[in-house]
C-alpha cells in the first residue's frame, strides 16, 4: 500500500446495495435494480478522500456465501484473498448489509471476516431500517463483530459521509484468519443468532405492507393473472405512447431528406446522404421512444421489488422446462440485448442449469428486434381496436415476444429430455421488499439504454448501412439498361442469389439481402430495406412502410416476423456464447438449433398465411 493510495473492495449479499454505495463514492453511473444479481463482472471506479488520498473502489458481483461456488462467486473469494490474477489484494474490504435484512446478511459478513483481512462494515438501507422500526444498537454490534460498523444510505446524497470519513481514518486491524471448515461454518449460524439477539430489535409487525400484497402477487393463481396482466398492458402502453413520438421523428427526418435533396448538388454524396443517411439511419433512430418507453416500463418493474417474485412465481414452470427461477434475471435481461444476459448467468450455480439458460436467452426479444417489430407491424397490422378496448399492433408485439418465451421453454424442454436429467434444485432467493422507484434510477437506466443504442446507431449501424448503400448503388446499370438501377447493382446479384434459399419462406430478394446485415446488428435490417427501396425509387412517397406495404404480402410480413423472433442471432451473441462456455461446440449448437426453428417456423407461418389470404 503506498501512503497516497488505498484499494478499496466492496463485497456483500446481492441486492445490498454495493452498485449504490460504488455511484455514491465515485460519481460512477453503473446499473442498480431492485433485485439480485444485476452486478456479473469488475467494476472499478475512484474518488478522492478529504484528507487527499486516492481511494480505488472495486465493485464485485452479489456473493451468498463462500461455500456454493458459481464462477462469480468464486471470483469474489479470489480476489479478496489476493488470489486472482493480476490483482493486488485490497487493503480494505467493505463489507455491506442490508439493515433490514441482517439476519441474512450477517453471515456473509462473518465468512469475510474470517479472511483475516481489514473489513468495515457498512449498514446500509438505514432509511428503510429506520422506517420500519428496526433498532440496531451500533456501538455493540462494532464491538461484539471486532470490525468498525458505519451506517450508510447508498441512495441519499450525502448518505455516505461516515462511510468515506471511516475509510479516510487509520486502517482497521484485521481479525485472525480462521480456517474454512464445515464446523466451522455450522457455528455461523449461532453467532448469527446471538448477534441479532444482543444487538437488533425487530418491530413486531415487520413489513405488514409486504406481507400483504405477496399474499396476493405469490398467489399461484391470482399472482400469475396479475402478471401476464401487467406484462400484457405494458406492450399495449408501448405502442400508443412509444409510436407517436417515433412517427414524430421519422416525419422530421423525412423533411430533412427532402431539405436536403433540394439542396445538395446530384450525384453519389447527395444520393447516399439521402437514401443512406436519412433514408436508413433515420428510420432506426425513429424506433428509439419505442424503446425507451418499453424500458421505462421494466424499469419500474425492476425498482418496485417485483420482478423477483415473478421470478418465485414462474420458478416451478421453468424448472419444468429445464430451467431454473435463476435463469429468470438473466432471461429478463437479454430482453434488452442477450449479451448482459448470457453473462448474467454467471450466477447460476449448476453448470447443465447455466448451458441451458444461455442457450435459450437469444430467443429473447432483444431490443434490437424492437424497431424491425415495429416497422412490419406499422406496414401491416392495422391500427384496429380489439374488442373495442386493446389496441391490434399491441397485441401482435406482445404476441411476438411470448412467442420467444414459449419458444424457449420449448427448447428448454428438449435440453432437459436430452440430458435426462432429474434433478431438482430448490430456488432460494431473497424477496426485497416492494419500494416506489426512485427518478434517479430510472433516469440512469434509460439513458444507459439510449446511449448504448445511439452508440450502435453511429457505429456498427452506420457503417453496414454505407456499406449496403455501397453495393445497391454500385455498379452502375448498362446503358440502355431497363428496370431500377439496383437490380444490377451487386447487391440486386447477392439478393436474388440468396433468395433461393429464403423463397419457400415468402422472402423477395430485398428482405433476403437484408437478413445478411442484420446477422451483424439486428437494426440494420430496416436500414437496408430502407435505402434498398429509397435507391430503386420505391419509397419516394408514404415512406417505407407504405412501400413495403406495396411490395409484399402480409403472409411474407408474418413470416418475416416471425423469422426475427426465432433467428440465429447477431455475432456478438455467438461471440460471447463462445467466451462464457468456452467452446465453439456450443456456438454451432446455438447457431443451427435457432437457424432450423426459425426456418421451419417462418415456412408455416407463410405457408399458412397464404391460404387464409
Ligand atoms: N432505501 C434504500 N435503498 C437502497 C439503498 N442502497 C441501495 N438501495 C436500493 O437497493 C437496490 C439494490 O441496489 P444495488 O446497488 O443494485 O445492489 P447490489 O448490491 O449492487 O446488487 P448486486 O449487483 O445484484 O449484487 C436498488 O434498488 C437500490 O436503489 C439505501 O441505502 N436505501
Ligand atoms: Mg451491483
Amino acid at each position: 500500500m503506498s501512503a497516497d493510495s488505498l484499494r478499496i473492495a466492496l463485497v456483500g449479499n446481492p441486492n445490498s446495495g454495493k452498485t449504490a454505495l460504488f455511484n455514491q463514492l465515485t460519481g460512477g453511473r453503473q446499473k442498480v435494480a431492485n433485485y439480485a444479481g444485476v452486478t456479473v463482472e469488475r467494476k472499478e471506479g475512484r474518488f478522492t478522500a478529504p484528507s487527499g488520498r486516492v481511494m480505488q473502489v472495486l465493485d464485485l458481483p452479489g456473493t451468498y456465501s463462500f461455500d456454493a461456488a458459481s464462477p462469480d462467486e468464486q471470483i469474489t473469494r479470489d480476489v479478496l484473498e489476493g488470489n486472482y490474477p493480476g490483482e493486488a489484494a485490497p487493503d480494505l474490504i467493505i463489507c455491506v448489509a442490508d439493515a433490514t435484512n441482517l439476519r441474512l446478511h450477517l453471515r456473509f459478513v462473518l465468512e469475510v471476516k474470517r479472511l483475516g483481512r481489514p473489513v468495515v462494515l457498512a449498514l446500509n438501507m438505514m432509511d428503510a431500517a429506520r422506517h420500519r422500526g428496526i433498532v440496531i444498537d451500533v456501538p455493540e454490534l462494532q464491538h461484539r463483530l471486532g470490525v468498525p460498523v458505519v451506517e450508510t444510505i447508498a441512495v441519499k446524497r450525502g448518505g455516505v459521509g461516515a462511510l468515506v470519513t471511516r475509510v479516510d481514518g487509520e486502517l482497521p486491524e484485521a481479525s485472525p484468519a480462521l480456517p474454512d471448515d464445515p464446523a466451522s461454518r455450522a457455528s455461523l449460524h449461532d453467532e448469527v443468532r446471538a448477534l441479532m439477539a444482543a444487538t437488533v430489535t425487530m418491530p413486531r409487525a415487520t413489513a405488514r405492507i409486504d406481507d400483504a400484497l405477496d399474499r396476493w402477487m405469490l398467489h399461484p393463481i391470482v399472482g400469475l393473472l396479475t402478471l401476464a396482466v401487467v406484462m400484457f398492458l405494458v406492450f399495449q402502453a408501448v405502442y400508443a405512447s412509444g409510436k407517436p413520438m417515433s412517427d414524430l421523428i421519422g416525419n422530421g427526418f423525412a423533411w430533412l431528406g427532402g431539405y436536403c435533396a433540394t439542396v445538395l448538388p446530384d450525384g453519389p454524396i447527395r444520393d447516399l446522404v439521402i437514401n443512406g443517411l436519412f433514408g436508413g439511419l433515420g428510420t432506426v433512430l425513429g424506433f428509439l421512444p419505442v424503446i425507451l418507453v418499453l424500458f421505462f416500463f421494466i424499469l419500474m418493474l425492476e425498482e418496485s421489488g417485483y420482478l423477483p417474485r415473478a421470478a418465485f412465481l414462474l420458478d416451478r414452470l421453468m424448472v419444468s422446462v429445464g430451467l431454473t427461477g435463476r435463469s429468470f434475471i438473466p432471461l429478463l435481461s437479454s430482453f434488452a440485448c442477450a449479451i448482459p444476459g448470457i453473462m448474467g448467468t454467471r450466477s447460476i450455480t449448476d453448470p447443465r442449469d447455466r448451458l441451458a439458460t444461455i442457450l435459450v436467452a437469444p430467443l429473447m426479444t432483444c431490443s434490437a428486434r424492437l424497431p424491425v417489430y415495429a416497422l412490419l407491424i406499422g406496414a401491416f397490422i392495422p391500427a384496429r381496436r380489439v374488442f373495442g378496448l386493446f389496441n391490434l399492433q399491441g397485441v401482435v408485439l406482445f404476441a411476438l415476444y411470448v412467442a420467444g418465451i414459449v419458444g424457449a421453454m420449448a427448447v428448454g424442454w428438449v435440453i432437459k429430455r436430452i440430458r435426462r436429467d432429474k434433478s431438482e434444485h430448490a430456488l432460494l432467493m431473497e424477496l426485497p421488499s416492494y419500494r416506489l422507484p426512485r427518478v434517479r434510477d430510472v433516469a440512469i437506466g434509460l439513458w444507459e439504454r439510449g446511449t448504448v443504442f445511439l452508440k450502435r446507431l453511429t457505429g456498427v449501424i452506420l457503417a453496414l448501412t454505407v456499406l449496403m448503400w455501397c453495393i445497391s448503388t454500385f455498379p452502375k446499370p448498362p446503358a440502355g439498361a431497363i428496370g431500377p438501377a439496383i437490380n444490377y447493382s451487386f447487391a440486386g446479384y447477392l439478393g436474388r442469389f440468396l433468395q433461393h434459399i429464403f423463397a419457400p419462406l415468402g422472402f423477395n430478394w430485398q428482405i433476403t439481402l437484408s437478413l445478411i446485415p442484420a446477422f451483424a446488428a439486428r437494426e440494420t435490417a430496416v436500414a437496408t430495406l430502407a435505402t434498398v427501396y429509397a435507391v430503386s425509387g420505391d419509397a419516394q412517397n408514404g415512406g417505407l412502410a407504405h412501400a413495403l406495404a406495396g411490395n409484399f404480402p402480409l403472409a411474407t410480413a408474418l413470416s418475416l416476423l416471425v423469422w426475427f423472433a426465432f433467428a440465429p442471432q447477431c455475432m456478438s451473441t455467438l461471440a460471447v456464447i463462445r467466451r462464457e462456455t468456452n467452446s465453439w461446440r456450443n456456438v454451432v449448437i446455438s447457431f443451427s438449433y435457432m437457424f432450423a426453428v426459425a426456418y421451419a417456423a417462418s415456412f408455416i407461418t407463410f405457408q399458412v398465411a397464404r391460404l387464409f389470404s
